[in-house]
Parts: C-alpha cells; sequence; structure tokens
C-alpha cells in the first residue's frame, strides 16, 4: 500500500470510529484536526488568531468544530484544554485499540519509512564517501571543541582525494536557523553530506540543550518528515567531557544523546560516537578519533549500513514503540507518551536544569560582567549612568526624554534567556536561549523581587568609596523609583512577568519593560507598565534574520503579530518603538520602518545609534567599529523618517535629543500641547491612575519635556546643571557646537 492509500486509510478508519465526528483538514500548511462533538458539552479546544471560520458543510452555518491549528504563532487560549489523566492507561496493541467502542480526538503519528526490512548488510554506499560534501558543526563554551573542531576540518581538507573543502561551522554563531540543516538538509548536496558533530556535554544549561530539543522536537512534530537525516550521507559526533567529574551515565551524555537523536531522525552513523575525555585523554585521544574517522573516508571499504537499526535502536525504545508508531493514539495519551518518548533512555535530558546555574560557564561570564545573578534565572546590574548620576554627574537619555534619575533606576531581567542572537548582543555562544516555553526551573517572584532590589544595593554600597559620590544621592539610590526591565534576555518569557510588574507598582516603582516582538501571547496578556517597548531591529524580513538572528523561523509573523497587540489589545499603554541603528545592517529602506509605524501606531519612538560592545573574535559579535553610525547619520535616519510618515499623512515629529548618548525621541503630536513637547511621565499621577482603577491612556500621565532636551536644542540633550561635571559631555558638545558653526558658514558661503 502506497503511503498515501496509508493515510487515506487511516482517516477512514478514524472517522469511522469517531462515529462520523472527527474530519482532518491539511491546508497551505496547516494541518488541523476538526472534531464536532455534542453541543451541550462544547468546550473550546484552541483557536487560531485568524480566526479560521469552520463551516459545516451540511448545513452552510459555522458548526460547532474546534479548529487546532498547530502552526499558530500567535494563538492565545481562551481556555486552558484539560487533558484528563489517565495514569493505568498505556500505549496498547493496535488489536484492542480496534476493538474499543468509545474513542476520543485523535492523532495520527507519523508512519515509520518505508524500508525493507532487510537483515543489517554489509553495504557498499551509493556515493563515494570522498565524493562527499562534509560539514563539521561544533558548539562551544570554553574552547576546546572549537579547538578539535579546527583539528577535525585541517585533517580532513588535507585529504589528498577528498573531492569538497570541507564546512566548518558553529551552531551558536554561523547557524542561524537549525531547520536549516536539521530539518531540511542541504538540497543541492542531496545523498551527498555528511554531517560531523563535535560536542561537550554540560550538566548545567546551555545552547547544547536548545540543539537537542530541536532534534527532538522534530522527532515528535507530526508535521513535519520525522526522518530528514535520511538524506544524508551520514553522520558521526565526537564528543568531549570530563569523565572525572561526570562520570557514569553523565559522561558525554550530550554527545551521547545528540548521535542517538540523529540516528532516530533516519541518519546514518558511519562512525561510532567518540567519547573523549578532555582532562585525562584530551587532544592525543580526540586526535586517534579524527585519524580513525579520516581513514574510513579514504579507504571507501563497504560498512555496514542497517536501515533499521536507528529506528529500533533498543536501547532507548520499547516494545510498545513498534506498536505505537503505527497505531492512533487518544490525545489523552499524548502527554504520557511524550513524556514516555522524552525520558526513554534519554532521561538526563528532560531534567528540568537552572537556566544559569552556578557552576555553569555562562554564570561566570554574566559576573564577571559584572552582573549579580538573582536565583537562577534573573539579573541585575547598574549601569555607568547610575554611577554618573551618583557623583553629581549626568544622567541617561532617559532623563532627558522621560525625567528618569539614573541614581533612582534599577535595571533588571527576570529571564537572562532570549529567543534571539542578535549582532549587536555580546552574549551569544553562552546565553541561555529557548524559542518559546520556559524549561528551567522557575523562581516565585517574590525572590527576584528581594534578590533584584537586595543586589542592586549592594552594587550601590559598594560606590561609597569611589570620589566625588554625593552624599545625597547617595542616600536616595536606596529608594528605587525606576525599573527598567530591559539589560539583556527577555523579561516578557517569564511567566511570572505580570506577578513582578504588580510588585514594583505596588512599591510606587515604574516600569519600563522592552521586548523583542517575538512572544506575542506574552505581549497580549502583559498588564498594565508605565511604558511599553518594542525592539525593532530591522525593517525587513531578510534584514532581521540578519540582524536578530531568531530562533524562531516564524519570526516575523511573530513581529507583524506583535505590531498589531500594539495597535489593539495594547493599545492603552504608552508604547514606544526601540530601533538601534547598525550601520551596515538596518538603517536602508526607511519607508519599511513607516511602514511599521503606521501598523503598531505605538506612542513614540525612540532610535539609538548601536554601540559598540567587544571585538568580534571573543564572542562571534560580527560588528566592527565601521558598523556604529555617528550622530549625524543617525539624524538623518530620522529626520528621513519623520518626513515619510508626515507624507503619508501621519503624525509623528521629532521631539527629543540626547546627543551624548545617541539617542532621539519622536513622539505622536498628542505630546505636544500648548506649543510644548510633553514626553516626560508625571510618575505620581501614573500611580494615582493605576490604584484608581479608571481606564487610562498614554497621554493621562504626560508631563513637560524640559527646554534642554527638546530636539535642536542648543544643550541637545545635556542637562545644563550636570554637563560642566561631564568632560565627555562637555566635549561632544563642543564638537557638536563646532560642527554647527562649520554648517552654517558653509551655507553662508553658499548663499554669497
Ligand atoms: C559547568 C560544567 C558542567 C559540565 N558538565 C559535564 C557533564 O555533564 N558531562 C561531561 O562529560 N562533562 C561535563 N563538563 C566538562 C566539559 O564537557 C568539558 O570540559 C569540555 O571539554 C568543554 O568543552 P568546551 O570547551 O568546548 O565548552 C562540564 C564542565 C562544566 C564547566
Ligand atoms: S533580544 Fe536582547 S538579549 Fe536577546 S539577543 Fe537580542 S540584544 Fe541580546
Amino acid at each position: 500500500m502506497s503511503l498515501g492509500n496509508t493515510v487515506l486509510a487511516l482517516c477512514c478508519m478514524l472517522y469511522l470510529l469517531s462515529g462520523g465526528r472527527w474530519s482532518i483538514v491539511i491546508a497551505a500548511g496547516t494541518l488541523s484536526l476538526m472534531y464536532s462533538k455534542n453541543k451541550q458539552s462544547s468546550q473550546v479546544i484552541s483557536k487560531s488568531i485568524s480566526e479560521d471560520k469552520a463551516v459545516d458543510k451540511e448545513s452552510s452555518k459555522p458548526s460547532p468544530i474546534y479548529a487546532v491549528d498547530f502552526t499558530s504563532t500567535s494563538f492565545t487560549p481562551e481556555s486552558t484544554t484539560n487533558i484528563p489523566e489517565n495514569k493505568s492507561r498505556s500505549v496498547k496493541p493496535i488489536s484492542s485499540i480496534r476493538s474499543r467502542g468509545r474513542r476520543s480526538p485523535k492523532i495520527i503519528k507519523a508512519n515509520k519509512p518505508i524500508t525493507n526490512n532487510s537483515e543489517p548488510a554489509l553495504t557498499r554506499s551509493t556515493v563515494n564517501l570522498l565524493d562527499s560534501q562534509i560539514y563539521i558543526f561544533y558548539t562551544t563554551l570554553t574552547g576546546s571543541s572549537q579547538r578539535v573542531a579546527k583539528a577535525l576540518y585541517e585533517k580532513l581538507e588535507n585529504l589528498p582525494n577528498l573531492i569538497n573543502k570541507p564546512k566548518l561551522l558553529s551552531l551558536d554563531d554561523d547557524v542561524d536557523d537549525l531547520e536549516e540543516y536539521f530539518l531540511k538538509t542541504p538540497e543541492s548536496e542531496k545523498n551527498k553530506s555528511i554531517y560531523l558533530l563535535v560536542l561537550p556535554s554540560y550538566e548545567t544549561d546551555s545552547p547544547i540543550d536548545y540543539f537537542l530539543e530541536h532534534l527532538k522536537e522534530t522527532y515528535q512534530d507530526f508535521r513535519v518528515d520525522k526522518y530528514p537525516m535520511r538524506s544524508l550521507l551520514g553522520f558521526a559526533v565526537l564528543g568531549l567531557g570530563d569523565s572525572e567529574s561526570w562520570a557514569g551515565d553523565k559522561f558525554c551524555y550530550q554527545a551521547k544523546l545528540a548521535d542517538r537523536w540523529m540516528g532516530k531522525l533516519g541518519g546514518r552513523r558511519l562512525y561510532p560516537v567518540g567519547e573523549v575525555c578532555m582532562k585525562y585523554d584530551g587532544e592525543p585521544k580526540t586526535n586517534t578519533w579524527i585519524q580513525n574517522f579520516a581513514s574510513l573516508l579514504a579507504d571507501d571499504e563497504p560498512f555496514y549500513l542497517d536501515a533499521n537499526d536507528e529506528i529500533d535502536d533498543s536501547d532507548y525504545e520499547n516494545d510498545d514503540d513498534d506498536e505505537d508508531s503505527n497505531t492512533l493514539v487518544d490525545v489523552e495519551d499524548m502527554g504520557d507518551i511524550i513524556k514516555k518518548q522524552g525520558t526513554k533512555g534519554l532521561s538526563s535530558q528532560t531534567e528540568v536544569k537552572q537556566m544559569v546555574a552556578k557552576d555553569s560557564p555562562t554564570y561566570k561570564s554574566l559576573t564577571k560582567q559584572g552582573y549579580t545573578i538573582v536565583g537562577s534565572h534573573s539579573g541585575v546590574k547598574i549601569c555607568r549612568w547610575t554611577k554618573s548620576a551618583l557623583r553629581g554627574r549626568g544622567s541617561c537619555y532617559k532623563f532627558a526624554f522621560y525625567g528618569i534619575k539614573s541614581h533612582l533606576c534599577m535595571e533588571t531581567t527576570p529571564s537572562l534567556a532570549c529567543s534571539n542572537k542578535c549582532v549587536f548582543c555580546w552574549r551569544h555562544g553562552t546565553n541561555p536561549v529557548a524559542k518559546s516555553n520556559w524549561r528551567w526551573e522557575l523562581d516565585p517572584p517574590e525572590k527576584v523581587m528581594e534578590g533584584a532590589l537586595q543586589g542592586h544595593y549592594q552594587k550601590i554600597k559598594q560606590m561609597r568609596g569611589v570620589p566625588g559620590i554625593q552624599m545625597d544621592r547617595f542616600d536616595e539610590a536606596f529608594k528605587v523609583k525606576h525599573c527598567a526591565l530591559s539589560l539583556v534576555g527577555e523579561p516578557i518569557f517569564y511567566p511570572y512577568i505580570n506577578e513582578f510588574v504588580g510588585m514594583l507598582h505596588e512599591q510606587q516603582i515604574s516600569s519600563f519593560l522592552v521586548c523583542n516582538a517575538q512572544h506575542p501571547d506574552q505581549l497580549a496578556k502583559l498588564n498594565r507598565v508605565t511604558q511599553l517597548y518594542v525592539s525593532i531591529d530591522a525593517p525587513t524580513k531578510t534584514d532581521l534574520k540578519k540582524v536578530d538572528r531568531p530562533l524562531n523561523s516564524d519570526f516575523w509573523d511573530r513581529l507583524m503579530s506583535c505590531l498589531d497587540i500594539l495597535r489593539t489589545t495594547q493599545s492603552h499603554q504608552r508604547t514606544v518603538f526601540r530601533l538601534t541603528l547598525v550601520k551596515g545592517f538596518n538603517m536602508n529602506d526607511i519607508s519599511s520602518y513607516a511602514d511599521m509605524v503606521i501598523r503598531a501606531q505605538p506612542s513614540q519612538i525612540e532610535i539609538k545609534g548601536a554601540t559598540f560592545c567587544g571585538s568580534s573574535n571573543s564572542n562571534g559579535n560580527p560588528l566592527t567599529m565601521q558598523n556604529i553610525p555617528f550622530y549625524e547619520e543617525c539624524k538623518q535616519f530620522v529626520i528621513s523618517l519623520s518626513e515619510d510618515l508626515k507624507s503619508r499623512g501621519y503624525d509623528y515629529e521629532i521631539a527629543a535629543e540626547h546627543a551624548h548618548s545617541c539617542c532621539i525621541l519622536m513622539a505622536h503630536k498628542r505630546f505636544y500641547r500648548n506649543g510644548k513637547w510633553h514626553t516626560h511621565i508625571d510618575y505620581p499621577r501614573f500611580f494615582e491612575l493605576l490604584e484608581s482603577g479608571e481606564e487610562f491612556n498614554d497621554v493621562d500621565y504626560i508631563k513637560e519635556t524640559p527646554e534642554w532636551a527638546v530636539w535642536g536644542s542648543e544643550e541637545a540633550g545635556f542637562n545644563p546643571v550636570d554637563t560642566k561635571f561631564d568632560r565627555k559631555a562637555e566635549k561632544m558638545k563642543n564638537r557638536l557646537e563646532r560642527e554647527e558653526k562649520a554648517k552654517r558658514v558653509l551655507e553662508q558661503q553658499k548663499v554669497h
């Protein structure tokens, strides 16, 4: 029976078993299971944001059909689906399933690939291994896997008869989308590619967890080919670990898992997984593995290719599995099945880890940068502006634009993990990542709040000996008034973000929350904050992929959903677009930025030139100083954006600037009252409105912008009280004045 016939037969069987209540709809990449149930007991299982109107064909009226759109990126459940627990039920043999009268929602799992079930045999591969295209993938936290991967690359590169030069790719920095290689495989080299993976193991959370999760999800995702690695010529994994500290099962456990998942995904294992203790055996042993693998490629001896081997791997499957892969499975059994699949022999992968454990390289790296790690997933840091303000010098642009004194502001994040790997973020390589699911231990909001304040105050205390600290500001700093939920990571990812923000407000601390526009569901559910930012890092899909390197393949749809949410569900908030300009990455195509403004209609737009945060070599960050725009270039950008919007009838104008931070603020004209800009915030009024329980919007708690911060003012955002202390600011101010004078002279010369 062909695959198509098999699916058809299963559909018919499903239909009959369900008493005619089930239908399966496959359309434009959306697979929906539809189940029409007794009207009285109708409960909406879920709903796609597009509100696919399922219409009962017979009556032509909307029918009580529940569409489960598994591709939706912006699905917000109206109620939680309760999958009844049935612990006694395990996956039954197909015969017993067929004889059962009552059926509930079904899921069709993918069939095994059609194999000839032949005995394993000595097989010569159809392609000469030396004709293959070899990809060497690695991931590293402390550098040894990168070194070993390079040694492997150099060895293979110099093999005399290898036709194609191998490709060396870091999974963290060179592979933006894992699906490109580990769901699809390189099309032009179909059946010719060999994947070699050099992987360390980390008991603590690391990007390897994310990679393994991707392999596992691919295997469990019934929408996609379950065996995509079949189209490779083969694969092999070289694992690095430490057998002294992580003996037994834990030794090289993630390399072993990767080897298993690659096999389960249909890949042919060309060589046994290497398990090297870097403490005792080190590079001599990795070199032996490399040498042996190179010999295998060169002598082209036939080797065992057992098509059934990886799938029926008895170490990892028990007998039930043979049955379940070809049977219909109750939805209520799915939880058990997934749990079972997730833990079988792969138990260490599913254990819940801490996001940033104390002994992890990420912890070391963050603390070295001055972060205090709060609990296991939050962080707090005082920025240089807080120090500057404590010394009676300037505050950051937030003082110029919104009236926030830097020494009263705490910068924190309740989630150091994020779903992007932005080029201007220094963290990739060691940063905890996840697409959209929280997969770590979770700290309660009280603990995050207490820890963040404690960490912040401790850092302030440490400033007491610094020359120039002003006593009154030092005292004031022990009563935080503002909280910037930005720093690094993605605050909205934290499942208790609303509770956390509520706690801030209870203590009369204002909340500025910055999110990366990748989590529409969480954004839609966010409660009131003082100012809600969405980062807009590029104007087009291609550019966004280049700049943010998002983990979610539907990143653009997610961003678009977030824009719609700002205009609709969250339109009562004071919303701000944050643009970080990176030369050569995202400064063209101004009219596409204008399109986005029109789509979201934010209250204000904050445009900031990127700042340089380290060399490209140390952290995989590809930015150099050439990518950092001058203030003049940022000004030109903003002027063009404002002209574009005005030409289309949208009332946004340039309101304020802070030249020192290379930062400019545009605002909707409703913030211009009585001939003056009102971009500042009346914080006591905000809390008054919040406590009143009344509805209010972005212009109900505004305050006048000071003259020195207004766009085009002589001070260009330098507070005259502070600038006299700030030599750098003073220098910048003088430079701007000189530039301005030179411009005037040139203009006069033109006139004459
Ligand atoms: C926090 C931490 C956790 C580790 N966990 C394991 C482990 O579970 N199993 C293991 O075999 N090795 C473990 N190791 C050892 C590393 O895998 C080993 O040092 C490896 O060479 C590091 O590779 P890298 O330099 O490419 O990051 C751990 C090391 C650290 C620092
Ligand atoms: S969204 Fe923020 S934390 Fe995440 S990668 Fe980008 S800059 Fe870094």
